[in-house]
């Protein structure tokens, strides 16, 4: 099947400004590397690259109450907000290329808002093996790329949660998370208070990944914006060794592409974050290279006979 896709706009976000370990600011120029703005062109998409944001260095200080860096995530992130919002004005699909996953703060606060004005339902996939919904009061790191979902949930200072404007900029009812199988005990209770929708390792070892993207795409129609963040770490780290907090037990290959192609195959891709890919952990930038191959299948490559 081929399908048009709306323009797309990439933006890399050189940060690692939410994690405690470095390496993640490295991302946007290995997802360059292995090929990524290319793939997407020789698909036929029309792509631009709009080079990288900027913002403060990575300080690596101490959680102050609570939260690690604050000041300089929400400096990311206003920068995040700003350009993914002009490239939706545009019409156009925006790409971030992390960077890590506290990035989707900005990008998904802008999505949201988007999709408000324009009058259409968005659905956030939240590809991980963290459910990153953590607040200042239950974190074990005070790292702020595991709290994302829950500051655009509605949990977490003001000048994260109301990047847009309002707060929350979306309820635990859009989303959707898949690859899950790191949460910390005190993240347990309240994403089970909130009520989030999560596709754990060991529901997808049960069901099979087809049902699990049946059951996460349910409901999607001509009116859903679906926004894809992908933290890398959802996969397993045998075949994605480079990112910052891995967690054995991941989604393998197939599953992977699976998901990518049933989304691709809804034909409702309206923006993308790819996350946390750090090249100071990898081999031969294979992480990378694995998740310029995994955004190919979402815009359409397939190894269908029947296509
Ligand atoms: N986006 C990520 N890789 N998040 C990892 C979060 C790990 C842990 N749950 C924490 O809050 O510190
Ligand atoms: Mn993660
Ligand atoms: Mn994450």
């Amino acid at each position: 099947m081929t399908r048009r896709y709306p323009p797309v706009s990439v933006f890399g976000v050189p940060t690692d400004i939410g994690a405690s370990r470095r390496g993640a600011s490295m991302g946007p120029e290995a997802l360059r590397v292995a090929g990524l703005v290319e793939a997407l062109s020789a698909r036929g998409v029309d792509v631009e690259d709009l080079g990288d944001l900027s913002g403060p260095r990575n300080p690596l200080s101490p959680p102050v109450d609570g939260y690690r860096h604050l000041d300089e995530v929400v400096a990311w992130n206003q920068a995040v907000y700003q350009r993914s919002r002009d490239v939706l004005a545009q019409g156009r699909m925006p790409i971030l290329l992390g960077g890590d996953h506290c990035l989707a703060i900005g990008s998904i606060a802008a999505v949201a808002a988007h999709c408000r004005k324009a009058g259409k339902k968005l659905r956030v996939l939240w590809l991980d093996a963290h459910a990153d919904f953590n607040t200042r009061e239950i974190t074990p790191s005070g790292n702020i790329h595991g709290m994302p979902v829950a500051c655009l949930c509605g949990l977490g200072p003001d000048a994260l949660t109301r990047l847009g404007g309002e707060a929350p900029a979306i309820t635990p009812e859009q989303v959707r998370q898949i690859g899950i199988r790191s949460v910390d005990p005190g993240e347990k209770r309240l994403v089970k208070e909130y009520g989030l929708d999560i596709y754990d390792m060991r529901y997808i070892d049960e069901v099979g990944m087809r049902q699990t993207m049946e059951e996460v795409l349910e409901g999607v129609d001509e009116a859903t914006h679906l926004h894809v963040s992908f933290d890398v770490d959802m996969l397993d780290p045998a075949i994605a060794p480079g990112t910052g907090t891995r967690v054995p037990g991941g989604v393998n290959y197939r599953e992977a592409q699976l998901i990518m192609e049933m989304v691709a195959d809804t034909g409702r891709l309206g923006s993308l974050d790819v996350v946390e890919v750090n090249p100071a952990l990898d081999r031969r930038n294979m992480t990378a290279k694995l998740a310029v191959d995994l955004v190919e299948s979402l815009f359409g490559k397939s190894t269908l006979m029947r296509d």
